[in-house]
């Protein structure tokens, strides 16, 4: 039974208050040398205080890069652990972005590493990877479940490669990343305002199905693969019922007029996520603030908030 202390209502309830943007945190070695920090631990430890100072009491999500943190070692994970409890503390719901995916027993113990709130590494949500099959996420679906966390699927994920495989057809004349994406929606039920199980879908991919596509999907399935491969880009969230984490955002060329153009009307579910572009007007964190204000508006626009 979903409560207001679910991920899903935390997230819903915070993205009204603050708006929908996400702040990346990914001590990345270009970003700090911009800043004229010196590409080590101690040059990550400025970058990463200095903008979780500017955006975690500003935003209502933010997003560590689990590998930018990783790649300084022992140091770099407690470096980690200090922004989380430094983001929560400021009110954020932290994401952490690392992409885990394993058979089951082993997605247990990852599980237990991020959404146990007794782990030194517990945040609100994660990424998660499907690729080893959606039913090997189960465990953390449950955990997530037990502890009002949440848990991000990637579906279609924003880098030209995902292509291949995420819109590979199933024998069902679904794409393997429509197939992730109702799978996903499963674990959401009818939950309001929305379930606390998202998916990630890129801001750089094709449009979403039109509405008329979407009715020909549901009545074409299984029929025919022509009619279905015909819409090569298309995907139906039409029914889907949770958060949707959109990567991909200004660096990687995304812009906030892609919110509704990949996601159609689930672009009120959107969690729109810039990670280098946030860090672009800094170290100053005025500068960082204003840029951020900027960008939730224009998200805000977009989505027709
Ligand atoms: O799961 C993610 O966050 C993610 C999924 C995806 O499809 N594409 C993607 O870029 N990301 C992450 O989002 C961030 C994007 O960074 P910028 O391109 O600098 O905004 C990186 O931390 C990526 O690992």
């Amino acid at each position: 039974m979903p409560t207001t202390k679910d991920f899903g209502a935390r997230a819903h309830r915070l993205a009204r208050e603050r708006g929908p943007l996400c702040a990346g945190i990914d001590p990345h070695g270009s970003q700090l040398l911009n800043w004229g920090l010196d590409d080590d631990l101690e040059g990550a430890e400025r970058f990463v205080l200095t903008l979780t100072e500017a955006v975690a009491d500003q935003c209502a999500f933010v997003k560590p890069q689990s590998a930018f943190f990783e790649r300084f070692g022992s140091g770099g994970v407690a470096l980690l652990e200090r922004v989380i409890a430094e983001c929560r503390k400021a009110g954020a719901l932290v994401i952490l972005d690392v992409k885990r995916g394993d058979i089951g027993s082993t997605m247990a113990a990852y599980a237990q590493a991020y959404l146990d709130p007794a782990s030194p590494l517990a945040v609100d949500a994660i990424t998660v990877s499907p690729y080893l099959g959606t039913g090997s996420l189960q465990p953390a679906f449950d955990l997530a479940s037990a502890h009002g966390k949440g848990v991000f699927v990637l579906a279609r994920t924003s880098n030209p490669e995902g292509k291949q495989i995420q819109m590979a057809k199933r024998r069902d004349g679904r794409s393997v990343a429509q197939g992730v994406i109702d799978e996903v929606n499963l674990q959401n039920g009818d939950a309001e305002p929305m379930g606390s199980f998202g998916i990630v879908m890129g801001a750089t991919i094709g449009a979403c199905a039109a509405e008329g596509d979407a009715r020909l999907r549901e009545s074409t399935y299984g029929i025919t693969h022509t009619t279905v491969s015909q819409r090569d880009s298309a995907h139906d969230l039409s029914q889907f019922n949770g958060p949707i984490l959109v990567p991909g955002m200004g660096a990687q060329g995304g812009r906030p007029s892609d919110l509704p153009r990949v996601l159609g009307a689930a672009a009120n579910f959107a969690i729109p996520s810039y990670s280098r572009q946030i860090a672009q007007p800094g170290p100053a964190t005025a500068s960082i603030r204003t840029a951020v204000e900027g960008l939730q508006e224009e998200c805000r626009a977009a989505m027709g908030e």
